[in-house]
């Protein structure tokens, strides 16, 4: 019997508790690839030694910093800009190609109204350079949103089933889920090895001031590790311990949360790719108005996400905490410079780059012990 009331949830205690350690891998510079040394039979007189350190929270949160060598990291860094440039001038295109309709549509209509009185054909040139602003201005925002690009198995929301024909995951990136094998399988206490192998990467962009809503990756569809890396700007990522109110978010129709006019009903925003997988079960997406400041308690905290750093979050953050990225331009970090005080100072964001890695699962079961956020064991309840 799923157990679906919050009293009854057994969270760990201080959340927030760390251990650190520095993992040394062996780099074999003959096949490039990375290996930990502790699992490496291999004694290569050409191979260098490569340290990560590697941040274990009692909640289930691990963060690698300096995950690859340098050169590795700033390969794969080049290799995604010109991704993102690629995309841009292709969107682009197609934005133009879009333009170029609208303005033969308006021509054509023009010209139908050609016989048309004075009045009517002013009202129509107005139109034609209201559809243009309208067209610069959505262009201009769109400059300043996350952009995505998917590798490996998609899920439709709209259809309920995989894409057909996923484009499958390039070496490139093949090489950094090559690497963190080691890590995960050594998580893995259940030894479910196949959970464990990534199949989809999703390569984000994020321009300085954008972020990502906090949200709950679905628990069916996607197994039991979600994983970030991270390139370009260092940023704080904000995690919020789940409550009931979000639970309602997750599980009510769309248009429960919205008043006529499409905005939402009450003081908190929500925005979702919201999705159905049967049933109105979905994605979760949530804004709340949470002040900026690093930690408020513990229940809501900021952990900062450094260039080349991997983040794997499983168990109770991965099932039962929300995790997004605020939409601002700065994030308080300790100062490094001064340990004995906690003081806090600005970074100034930049540009970041991520690939989110899943392994997909669309006839997944979830069996976690989160059944309050868990898609899969509320359609057991409902039937
Ligand atoms: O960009 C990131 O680091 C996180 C992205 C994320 O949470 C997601 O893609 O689900
Ligand atoms: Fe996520």
């Amino acid at each position: 019997m799923v157990n679906n009331r919050i009293e009854d949830i057994k969270w760990v205690e201080n959340p927030w508790n760390y251990s650190t350690r520095i993992n040394q891998v062996t780099i074999s510079n003959d096949n490039d690839n990375l290996s930990s040394s502790s699992s490496s039979s291999e004694d290569n007189s050409k191979s260098t030694i490569h340290e990560q350190i590697i941040k274990t929270y009692n909640n289930g949160l691990i963060i690698i910093d300096n995950f690859l060598p340098e050169d590795e990291y700033e390969k794969l860094l080049n290799k995604m800009k010109e991704e993102f440039k690629e995309k841009e001038e292709k969107d682009k295109e197609k934005e133009k190609d879009k333009e170029e309709e609208l303005d033969n549509l308006e021509i054509s209509k023009y010209k139908q109204n050609q016989n048309q009185n004075f009045n009517q054909n002013l009202e129509s040139n107005s139109n034609q350079s209201k559809t243009k602003t309208e067209t610069e201005i959505k262009s201009k925002s769109k400059s300043s949103c996350r952009k995505a690009i998917h590798y490996g198995p998609k899920y439709d929301y709209k259809t309920n089933h995989a894409t057909l024909n996923p484009i499958p995951v390039p070496k490139y990136i093949q090489h950094v889920i090559n690497s963190m094998n080691t890590h995960l399988l050594e998580l893995d206490t259940e030894n479910e090895e196949e959970n464990s192998k990534m199949n989809q990467a999703t390569l984000q962009f994020y321009p300085i001031k954008s972020g990502i809503p906090p949200h709950i990756d679905t628990h069916s569809c996607f197994s039991k590790f979600i994983i970030s890396f991270s390139l370009g700007s260092l940023i704080n990522m904000s995690f919020q311990k789940a409550n009931l109110s979000i639970a309602e978010k997750m599980f009510s129709p769309r248009r429960c949360l919205t008043n006529s006019n499409g905005n939402l009903e009450n003081s908190t925003t929500i925005t979702t790719t919201t999705t159905t997988i049967n049933k109105e079960i979905s994605n979760l997406k949530i804004e709340e108005s949470i002040p900026s400041n690093n930690q408020i308690d513990s229940t809501y905290f900021e952990i900062q996400l450094k260039s080349n750093s991997l983040c794997i979050m499983t168990n109770e953050i991965r099932f039962a905490w929300t995790h997004g990225i605020k939409s601002r331009a700065t994030d308080l970090i300790p100062n490094s410079n001064n340990k004995e005080e906690e003081e806090l100072i600005t970074s100034k964001r930049k540009e970041r780059f991520s690939i989110t890695f899943r392994k997909v699962d669309f006839n997944g079961i979830c069996n976690c012990k989160y059944p309050i956020w868990c898609d899969s064991q509320q359609q057991q309840l409902q039937k």
